[in-house]
């Protein structure tokens, strides 16, 4: 059974006893956002990451939820991905579609992948610029006090390093506060090309969800989610805090275990 509990100002923390009880609770989320979303604005845009949320992700593809969801009103963008080509091993868009989307009925026409022939700053370019074409046809919605994409849900994982996206920690492209998709030619994590979603983008989606599992992460979850002092605001994942929209952390016990309070709460 999940414990759930709401942070005074870190959101709600889902901790699930195992991977299975995660991923079911994980789909009825994603479902139920997807199907107000569609009732509310005829749509669901949503942004997916890459690494390990995509297989935890996997009980969409199976009943119900691959019959009850509205798949053809998804519009699927990637808030990082990997600069290199679609048939790469380390391409999100590749992980995404062998392991979900080549799964349920989406409309290709409607999967948001970037431009992979292009240098990593001509990709951002490019994405941002499409992003803005879907913002002006509210395909995407936008942010009520800026002129940000308002993305229905984005689904970000979590790095040991506490990063999210391709938000790496100490990098300057954490105070990028103009552009909505920017580049790094330099990750610590390869490939060493990507292009990432900005914080001001992150933190303006209605919904967001922080979805990490494992020992190996237990201390950025500590250090993303407990008062751990003025050293650590500037890990990636604690300055994911959306400005009105709802923040979710999905953990199993283990990426939980440093949690202030964890032993009480079990
Ligand atoms: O490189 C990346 O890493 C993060 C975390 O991946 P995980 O396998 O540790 O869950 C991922 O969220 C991001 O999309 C990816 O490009």
């Amino acid at each position: 059974m999940a414990h759930s509990r709401v942070h005074k100002d870190r959101g709600e923390l889902r901790i699930h006893e195992n991977l299975d009880e995660l991923g079911t609770d994980l789909a009825e989320y994603i479902a139920e956002l997807s199907e107000a979303s569609v009732k509310e604005r005829g749509v669901f845009a949503i942004a997916i990451s890459g690494g390990s949320l995509i297989g935890l992700m996997g009980k969409l593809c199976e009943a119900p939820y691959h019959k009850t969801v509205d798949w053809a009103k998804w519009y699927i963008f990637w808030a990082d991905e990997r600069v290199v080509g679609k048939t790469h091993a380390d391409s999100n868009y590749k992980l995404a579609k062998d392991g979900l989307l080549s799964k349920v009925p989406v409309v290709p026409s409607h999967v948001n992948s970037i431009n992979d022939s292009v240098s990593a700053e001509e990709a951002a370019d490019d994405y941002e610029f499409h992003i803005r074409q879907l913002v002006k046809t509210r395909t995407i919605n936008v942010s009520d006090n800026s002129d940000c994409p308002k993305f229905d849900l984005i689904l970000l994982g979590m790095g040991p390093d506490g990063h999210v996206a391709s938000l790496f920690p100490n990098h300057p492209m954490l105070d990028e506060k103009s552009e909505w998709v920017t580049f790094i030619t330099d990750s610590p994590k390869p490939p060493p090309e990507r292009i990432t979603f900005t914080l001001p983008v992150i933190n303006s989606a209605s919904n967001v969800a922080v979805v990490v599992t494992g020992e190996s992460k237990a201390e950025a979850v500590h250090l993303a989610i407990d008062d751990v002092g003025p050293d650590y605001l500037s890990l990636p994942a604690r300055l994911v805090q959306p400005t009105k929209g709802k923040l979710v952390w999905f953990l199993d016990k283990p990426a939980a275990s440093k949690l202030d309070g964890f032993q009480f709460s079990e």
